[in-house]
C-alpha cells in the first residue's frame, strides 16, 4: 500500500533504505553471478553464454512478478553468406494501474569482449571486491545497473511496499555490437509500448565524483573499408615488390580520415554540425569536472585541448573519428611475413546533433573512393556502413528529470550535475523518435569504470546506492506523475 503524506514517504524510504543496506552482499553476488557469464556479442560465433545470460536475466526479472516475454531481433548475415538470429531480448511488464505512470526501464546484458592476457589485474569474468569496487567485465557496462533496477524492485516485493509506477523492462544482448535489429522489434511490438510514459536508461557514467544526469549522448556511425588484392595470400619473398599490397592501400586510406589534431579529413562531415550558442557555451560553466581527475581515469598523458569547455564540447557536441583496427591482417605474435590477401580497416564516427547517418555514409564513401583514386591502385575497394545510430538529446523540462533531480538529491544530498555523453546507445534516438516519448538517462556508473577498458568496475557504494537511487525515483516519479494528473497535464497518458 502507498503511505500517505511526507511522513508516510520518509518512512517508506527509510525501510526501503534499510533493506537495500542490509541485503547488499546479496545484491553484489547476484552481479558476480552475472559477470561471470562472458556475454560478449561481438563474435556471432560465440554467443551461447550470451543467450544464457538473456535467460538468466528474464528469469531474475519473471521472479519479481513480471510477465516475460522473450522476442526475436532478426538475423545477422556473416560473412560467409550464413544467418543466424541474434540473441533474443526481453519484453516484461509489471503492473498495469491506469492511475499510475508506467516507467519503461531500458539495458542490455551484453559485453565487450575482454580476457585476462589483454592487461586484467584480475580475471574480468571472476567479480573481484578491491578496497570497494567490484572488478569485471560488465559490472558497470551495463550489468550492475540493470541488476540495480531489479533490486530496486525486489525490494519494494520484499517489503510488500506497492510499487508506486507501472514498470515495464525492455533489455537486449546485442547493444555492443550497435543494437542492430532494435527498431524493427519496437515497430513490431509498438502496442507494448503504447502506454509507457516514460523511457529510462542507466548505460553510462558520472562525469566526476558527483551524481549526474545525462540528457545527450553522440551517436555511431562505424565503417568497413575493404580492400582485396587478390584470392589468396601471399608469400612477401616471392611476390614482394611487384604487386599492389591491399595493406598499403588500407592504411594510406585509414591515414587519409584524420590528421593529429583530431580534425577529421573527410569533406563537409562538419557541415550539419549544429552550432554553437551563447546559450549553451554558458552550459558548460556549472558542470563538475576535474579534467587532471579525468586525465588520470584514461591513462593518458595528455587530451588535445586544455580547458574543460573544449574538452566536454569535442566529447559530447562534436564529432570524433576512431580507428579500432584491421581485420585479415597479421597481428599475433611472432613475425609472420605474409601480404594478406584482403584486409579490412573498421573505424567509427561519432556523430553529434544534427548530423545524419545517411548523409554522413555518402560524405564518408566519396571520400575514400576520391582518396583510392589517386593511388592507381588495381585493387578492389568496398566502403560499408554496418551501424548508423543517431546522437540523442533530451528536453530536460520533461516531468520525468524533475523526478530525478529530486530522487538525486534525496539520495546523495547534492543536485545532479547535467551531462551529456561521448558515447552512443542506438535506444535512445529510436525509442525518441518512434514513440515519440520522454527519454531520460539515469547514470550510476563511476567516472573512472573503465567501460570497455581492462579493469571495468563499479564501486560497491555506486552500485547500493544506486539502487536506492532507483528506489527513490520510482517513488518521485509517481509524485510528479500525479501532480501532472492532477493538472491533466498533456504529457500524461496518451
Ligand atoms: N554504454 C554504452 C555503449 O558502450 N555503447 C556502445 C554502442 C555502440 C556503438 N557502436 C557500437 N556499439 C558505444 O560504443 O558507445
Ligand atoms: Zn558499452
Ligand atoms: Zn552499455
Amino acid at each position: 500500500m502507498l503511505l500517505n503524506g511526507s511522513h508516510g514517504s520518509e518512512q517508506r524510504v527509510v525501510e526501503l533504505f534499510n533493506y537495500i543496506d542490509t541485503h547488499q552482499d546479496e545484491f553484489v553476488q547476484d552481479l558476480k553471478d552475472w559477470v561471470a557469464v562472458s556475454s560478449d556479442s561481438s563474435d556471432p560465433l560465440l554467443r551461447e553464454d550470451l543467450s544464457n545470460m538473456v535467460e538468466i536475466a528474464a528469469k531474475s526479472i519473471r521472479a519479481l512478478g513480471a510477465t516475460v516475454k522473450l522476442v526475436n531481433m532478426g538475423e545477422e548475415k556473416l560473412n560467409d553468406g550464413r544467418n543466424i538470429p541474434f540473441p533474443k531480448a526481453i519484453l516484461a511488464e509489471l503492473g498495469n494501474n491506469s492511475s499510475k505512470a508506467t516507467v519503461c526501464i531500458y539495458g542490455h546484458v551484453d559485453v565487450q569482449p575482454a580476457k585476462k592476457e589483454d592487461g586484467w589485474n584480475t580475471d574480468p569474468y571472476n567479480m573481484t571486491e578491491i578496497n570497494g569496487d567490484l572488478y569485471g567485465r560488465g559490472a558497470a557496462d551495463n550489468k550492475g545497473p540493470v541488476l540495480a533496477w531489479i533490486n530496486a524492485v525486489k525490494t519494494y516485493k520484499s517489503l510488500n511496499q506497492e510499487i508506486p509506477v507501472n514498470l515495464k523492462f525492455i533489455i537486449e544482448g546485442v547493444e555492443e555490437t550497435g543494437s542492430p535489429g532494435l527498431e524493427d522489434l519496437i515497430k513490431a511490438h509498438a502496442s507494448f509500448f503504447s502506454d509507457v510514459d516514460y523511457i529510462v536508461i542507466s548505460d553510462n557514467l558520472w562525469l566526476s565524483r558527483k551524481p549526474a544526469l545525462t540528457y545527450g549522448t553522440r551517436g555511431s556511425a562505424y565503417f568497413f573499408i575493404e580492400v582485396e588484392g587478390g584470392t589468396k595470400d601471399l608469400h612477401s619473398g616471392t611476390f614482394g615488390g611487384i604487386i599492389h599490397e591491399a595493406m598499403r592501400d588500407l592504411i594510406y586510406l585509414l591515414a587519409n580520415l584524420i590528421d593529429s589534431s583530431g580534425h577529421i579529413l573527410i569533406p563537409g562531415i562538419y557541415d550539419d554540425v549544429a552550432p554553437l550558442t551563447e546559450e549553451e557555451r554558458k552550459l558548460y560553466e556549472h558542470i563538475d569536472f576535474d579534467l587532471e581527475e579525468h586525465q588520470n581515469n584514461s591513462g593518458v598523458n595528455t587530451f588535445l585541448y586544455s580547458t574543460k569547455e573544449e574538452i566536454l564540447q569535442h566529447l559530447w557536441r562534436y564529432p570524433s573519428l576512431t580507428i579500432h583496427g584491421i581485420e585479415g591482417a597479421f597481428s599475433g605474435p611472432g613475425s609472420k611475413t605474409v601480404i594478406p590477401s584482403k584486409v579490412i580497416g573498421k573505424f567509427s564516427i561519432r556523430q553529434v546533433p544534427n548530423m545524419k547517418s545517411s548523409v554522413v555514409q555518402k560524405q564518408v564513401t566519396k571520400h575514400l573512393e576520391d582518396v583510392f583514386a589517386k593511388l592507381k591502385s588495381p585493387n578492389k575497394l568496398t566502403v560499408s556502413m554496418i551501424i548508423g545510430a543517431s546522437p540523442w538529446v533530451a528536453d530536460v523540462n520533461d516531468p520525468q528529470y524533475a523526478a530525478a533531480r529530486n530522487a538525486i538529491t534525496k539520495v546523495f544530498g547534492v543536485t545532479p550535475n547535467m551531462i551529456r555523453d561521448g558515447s552512443t546507445i542506438p535506444l535512445a534516438r529510436i525509442f525518441q523518435d518512434l514513440t515519440k516519448k520522454s527519454v531520460m538517462m539515469l547514470p550510476i556508473g563511476d567516472a573512472d569504470a573503465g567501460e570497455h577498458s581492462q579493469n571495468e568496475k563499479i564501486s560497491r557504494s555506486n552500485y547500493i546506492q544506486g539502487t536506492k537511487l532507483f528506489a527513490t525515483f520510482f517513488l518521485e516519479l509517481s509524485k510528479v506523475h500525479e501532480e501532472l494528473m492532477a493538472k491533466n497535464h498533456p504529457s500524461v497518458g496518451n
